[in-house]
């Protein structure tokens, strides 16, 4: 007979209900089941399964590439002149199942600058041992030089031409410029997401039960505390009953939660008809991701021969090595991202090309509810290139003119060809600002949309244990918290958010 919590069906009640099974959520629950608790996992999307199941789509397995499919369907609407897509997975594992691999932790400061806002327990030094076991536990693997790709390694060879020492690692909290390859969550060519490196080992656990096509509307909050959820499920509107509720929405997705719970601004809210639970006016501000711009260039001969060459005799990931430089606008260590992209399977003009992004970003946006829908696009708007100073399209001028710089050089020019995007008409700085206004566009890293932060900061939104203010059983463990994005890519940091708050989780309830 088959085991109705086996079968996927929706359980009445659960110890924990963490809500999205994606990256951060993926190693929350884990964690949690590891340790013997009662989990249950509400993911909107499918669940797959473990790793090897057939029904995990091709494009989610590859990582010589981004995926596609399973997508929120998110972007910038009518924001800008152009449609800026701000895909995020839809699916156990979350946006792991899609991204780059490309695992970075970023530098000291970013994580003892929390710790010196008062949030104790996340400077660098209490996060190095999440990274570490967040490294091992997603199978990151170091590349080394001789296994990058020809335009990998011609950009990685040329680096010092502008001041980036050549380095065997990315992830040393201590160090500033320098071009290396990339440490990557990749084996035998599959994206080892955080389902297959979290999930997949507890599986088996009784009391670990995973529910896909699980949409959660709302929070259910009594007296003050929260007690369960309200979930879509096969056509079904149901409430789970919880002793904690951990939302993993991601940065997009946990700000919705909460204002669809009543938990947020009270003037957005009562437009939509959303009775107020708890006047929070920091849940979907600080909305920040690092901007981006991706310049391509002809490419040459010999560069598509040495790619055809690389590609018949193995493996070509588009993404494989990475820079680290500072602006001037830096003083403290880098705030510019190089990376090289090559995507073989493409014949566009995108072919040969590399991007540069301003990694703090002053610039501050939100999400918004469009609607108490929970299947209703929210509101995005991540306010690109908007902050006062304009710090952050100078940081990004800079970052392109240092590439310029290097695609310019005796070794690299022969190969990489001329540019043609932006392009010579943009090579004054003004115009390549009017470019950069017209045409903004992500590292696909949102965060702080739920902001970590002490008691009495008004636009804090959970405090430094992740419990959302003002409502007890209630926590956010992913992207959403981080109050100031790392100068990272921002999957291992969502990573150590979930192992933290589960080791947070743990602490209390051994206490
Ligand atoms: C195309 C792409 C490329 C990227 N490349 C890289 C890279 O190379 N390196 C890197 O470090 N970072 C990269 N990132 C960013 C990185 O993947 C994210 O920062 C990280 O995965 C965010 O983790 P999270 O747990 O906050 O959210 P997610 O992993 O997105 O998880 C959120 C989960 O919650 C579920 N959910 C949301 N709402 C609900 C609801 N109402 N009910 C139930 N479930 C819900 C979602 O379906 C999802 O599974 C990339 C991202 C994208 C999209």
């Amino acid at each position: 007979m088959t085991d109705p919590r086996r079968a996927g069906l929706l359980p009445e009640a659960a110890e924990y209900v963490v809500v999205g099974g994606g990256t951060a959520g993926s190693a929350v629950a884990a964690r949690l089941a590891e340790a013997g608790h009662d989990v249950l996992v509400l993911e909107a999307g499918p669940d797959f399964g473990p790793q090897g199941e057939a029904s995990w789509p091709a494009d989610f397995v590859d990582a010589t590439r981004l995926g596609r499919s399973h997508d929120w369907g998110y972007d910038s609407g009518d924001t800008y002149p152009w449609t800026v897509g701000f895909e995020r997975a839809r699916a156990i594992g979350g946006s792991s199942d899609v991204n780059g691999c490309t695992q970075t932790w970023g530098h000291r400061r970013d994580y003892d600058a929390w710790a010196e806002a008062g949030l104790t327990g996340w400077a660098a030094d209490d996060l190095a041992p999440l990274f570490a076991g967040g490294m091992e536990r997603m199978r990151v693997r170091q590349f080394t030089a001789d296994e990058l790709t020809p335009w990998q390694h011609a950009w990685y060879d040329a680096a010092p031409a502008v001041g980036m020492p050549r380095l065997t690692s990315l992830n040393d909290l201590d160090e500033a410029a320098g071009f290396a390859p990339e440490a990557m969550n990749i084996q035998d060519g599959v994206r080892i997401n955080a389902s297959f490196a979290y999930l997949d080992p507890v599986r088996g656990l009784p009391h670990l039960r995973i529910v896909g096509d699980a949409l959660v509307d709302r929070v259910v909050v009594e007296r003050g505390v929260a007690t369960g959820v309200v979930v879509h499920h096969h056509g079904e509107i149901a409430t789970v009953r919880a002793g904690t509720v951990v939302l993993a929405g991601g940065a997009y997705n946990s700000p919705t939660i909460l204002l669809r719970s009543g938990i947020g601004p009270f003037a957005q809210l009562a437009p939509l008809g959303i009775p107020l639970v708890h006047h929070l006016p920091g849940v979907g501000e600080n909305l920040h991701d690092q901007p981006f711009l991706l310049m391509s260039f002809a490419g040459s001969d010999r560069m598509a021969a040495e790619m055809d060459a690389a590609r018949a005799a193995g493996w070509t990931p588009d993404e494989q090595a990475m820079g680290k430089a500072a602006s001037s606008l830096e003083t403290e260590a880098f705030d510019l991202h190089f990376l090289p992209y090559s995507p073989t399977h493409r014949g566009d003009d995108k072919r040969w090309s590399i991007g540069t992004s301003a990694l703090l970003p002053r610039s501050r946006g939100f999400v918004r509810l469009r609607s108490a829908d929970p299947e209703a696009k929210p509101w995005i708007d991540h306010r690109f290139l908007s902050d006062a100073e304009g710090a952050d399209v100078a940081m990004l001028i800079e970052g392109a003119v240092m590439l310029r710089e290097l695609a310019a050089t005796a070794a690299l020019s022969p190969l990489v060809g001329a540019e043609i995007h932006p392009g010579p008409e943009t090579f004054a700085r003004d115009a390549l600002a009017a470019h950069l206004y017209r045409h903004p566009d992500n590292y696909w890293h949102p965060v702080g949309t739920c902001r970590m932060g002490v008691a009495g900061d008004p636009g804090a939104v959970v405090d430094e244990r992740a419990r959302v203010h003002g409502i007890e059983g209630l926590r956010v463990a992913d992207a959403s918290i981080m109050p100031r994005i790392p100068r990272a890519t921002t999957a291992m940091p969502s990573v150590v958010m979930g192992e933290k708050v589960a080791a947070l989780l743990l602490e209390e309830a051994t206490a």
